[in-house]
């Protein structure tokens, strides 16, 4: 634990920033099984908005897992601490103007409700992107719910270990019913309708 440490406010704050900017600052916090298809949509999601002009930045659980959290594999105490440590960079993204969209499986609701809490209440969206199991497995792009069947994987998400539905979420986007392109669409209309980015 740290000890004498002060916050030091800054005068460059969110507000200005996003007034520069010209739009809201917030996470698009993207939470399902493997192979539902949070990548997919985040990524085009982020194209979307990039060609209206803005700057989001995906953080994507396969890609962290290489880097800042190569340290934390998937026991259940490792997962809350990816997602607190995720959280926290979320964080610091909304602070410095930004839009951020997390794609990780996130599967316990009481971590993704810390990080909802860490933020303001119009800066945390949590986007469900729903898809049967047996429709993940089915797709299974990169060959993991094999593995995990033949028990060459163990404590995998769906499988072997826990997937905690969210309860109340901002937006439900069923991916075994909609195509990529309207996925997306539906989230950029409720940015819009929330006045979070123009028209
Ligand atoms: N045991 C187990 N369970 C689930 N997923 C596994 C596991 N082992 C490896 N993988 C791969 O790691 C990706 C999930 O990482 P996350 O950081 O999103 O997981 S979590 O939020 O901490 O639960 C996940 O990526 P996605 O398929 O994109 O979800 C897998 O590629
Ligand atoms: N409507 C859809 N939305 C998103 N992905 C879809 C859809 N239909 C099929 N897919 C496919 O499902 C797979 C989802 O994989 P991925 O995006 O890596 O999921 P996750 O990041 O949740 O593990 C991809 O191969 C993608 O092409």
């Amino acid at each position: 634990m740290s000890t004498n440490i002060t916050w030091h406010e800054a005068s460059l704050n969110k507000e200005l920033r996003r007034k520069q900017f010209g739009h809201h600052s917030f996470v698009l916090w993207f939470t399902g099984l493997s192979g539902s298809g949070k990548s997919t949509v985040a990524n085009a999601a982020a194209k979307a908005l990039f060609d209206q002009g803005l700057n989001p930045y995906v953080l994507d659980g396969d890609n962290i897992r290489h880097g800042l959290n190569k340290d934390l594999g998937f026991s259940e105490e490792d997962r809350t601490e990816n997602i607190r440590r995720i959280g926290e960079v979320s964080k610091l993204f909304v602070d410095s103007g930004q839009i951020v969209i997390t794609a990780f499986i996130s599967p316990f609701i009481k971590d993704r409700e810390l990080v909802r809490e860490l933020l303001e209440a119009d800066e945390f969206i949590e986007v469900y992107i729903k898809c049967p199991v047996d429709e993940c497995e089915k797709r299974d792009p990169k060959g993991l719910y094999e593995k995990a069947r033949k028990g060459l994987i163990r404590d995998f998400t769906g499988i072997d270990s826990p997937y905690e539905e969210p309860v109340n979420p901002e937006i439900v986007v069923e991916t075994n019913k909609y195509s990529i392109e309207e996925s997306v669409e539906q989230i950029l209309q409720h940015l819009k309708s929330k006045g979070y980015i123009k028209e």
